[in-house]
């Protein structure tokens, strides 16, 4: 997929700031999902097992099975715009870009796959910028996303001659910009849906889930859940009967961090909940993992259990205005002295 191009905006601007998320196959199609895969499950903050023992499994199960299945899923939410994920990230680039006046450029790039982080530092710096904000879309700090995505600018960088001067942004789970963000998409979704009623409805935040080992070496992701989700009950006047967290998309056999969204709203069924709104805090943008795992798959086991409850999805912030005001403040305190 080609990155787009500089031409006309911002031509004198020295400084940029490059968002940064997972990424996506360029299409959904078992071949570049494969490719995908090969790229994301090959780095080892993804995967922490020891080279020997993981590649074996890697091409000769894993790439073999997954991408079909993987491809299926894609097909379901591809947009006439490409993935949702990479849709979602160029708006937020473009719409960021005003925000700022035209005096920073701003990009997305991909971690794995394309545009890649690679090939948007070389248009950044061929545009003449000198300055660059690496800005990880993960609210909560994880070595899988955060710090991947950083090593892949540093990674590239370890390649030029120039590089340019660099900052990069570590994370923002407690910043009250990003709760309110978020409080107030839950509002949105209140003026039409209604709140939950006490004792009969509960609201769940969802976030991805990491292996428990990697939690249990040090990684704080977990703890920044907890107070986001803390934070973000309390400015939404939530009781503690009133809503839950989860960690979804378990990958692999390992113990993840727990309690597992399906299990939690298997038994919020099974107990007789009769709504439950379910938002995914952690995702800067809809993707996979929240179009399909969350408002298609998990809607359809709630209903299961509880067919005569009501589930509603919450999208992601996405190019939302809230979400732009909340970049836009972020991006501004960074930049502090460059802009
Ligand atoms: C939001 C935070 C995320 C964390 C933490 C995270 C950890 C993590 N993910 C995998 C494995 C896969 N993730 C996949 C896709 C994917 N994951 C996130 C976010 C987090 N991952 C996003 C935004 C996406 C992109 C989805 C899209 O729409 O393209 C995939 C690929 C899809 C699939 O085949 O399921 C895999 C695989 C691991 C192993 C992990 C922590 C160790
Ligand atoms: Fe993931
Ligand atoms: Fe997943």
């Amino acid at each position: 997929m080609a990155t787009s191009s500089f031409k006309n905006d911002c031509a004198m601007a020295d400084t940029a700031v490059l968002l940064i998320n997972t990424g996506s196959p360029d299409a959904p199609e078992a071949d570049a999902v494969r490719r995908y895969l090969a790229e994301f499950l090959s780095d080892p903050r993804i995967v922490e097992l020891p080279r020997w023992q993981w590649m074996p499994i890697l091409h000769g199960i894993i790439l073999r099975t997954r991408p079909a299945k993987s491809a299926k899923r894609y097909q379901g939410v591809w947009t006439d715009r490409g993935s949702p994920l990479i849709v979602h990230c160029s708006d937020i680039a473009q719409k960021l870009g005003n925000a700022l006046g035209g005096k920073v450029i701003v990009r997305a790039a991909m971690r794995y796959g394309n545009p890649s982080v690679a090939s948007v530092i070389d248009e950044l710096c061929a545009a003449g910028v000198r300055k660059i904000l690496l800005f990880p879309m993960f609210a909560q700090y994880a070595s899988q996303t955060s710090a991947a995505c950083l090593d892949a600018a540093f990674s590239h960088f370890s390649s030029l001659r120039c590089i340019p001067a660099v900052r990069t942004i570590r994370g923002y789970h407690d910043a009250p910009e990003y709760i309110d963000a978020l409080a107030s998409t839950v509002r949105a979704h209140w003026a039409k849906a209604g709140r939950p009623e006490k004792g009969r409805g509960r609201t769940l935040f969802s976030f991805h889930g990491i292996p428990k080992k990697s939690s249990a070496l040090g990684d704080p992701y977990e703890a920044e859940c907890r107070e986001s989700a803390v934070l973000l009950a309390a400015a939404l006047g939530l009781e503690a009967d009133e809503w839950g967290l989860s960690f979804q998309s378990r990958f692999g056999r390992d113990e993840w961090l727990q309690p597992y969204t399906i299990d939690m709203v298997r038994a919020w069924g099974d107990e007789g909940v009769d709504r439950i709104d379910v938002l995914c805090p952690g995702f800067s943008a809809d993707c996979l993992e929240t179009i399909e795992e969350i408002d298609d798959e998990l809607r359809g086991i709630y209903l299961s259990v509880h067919p005569d409850g009501v589930f509603h999805y919450i999208p992601s912030l996405n190019a939302s205005n809230a979400a732009i005001a909340l970049y836009e403040a972020i991006v501004r305190r960074e930049l502090a002295g460059w802009f």
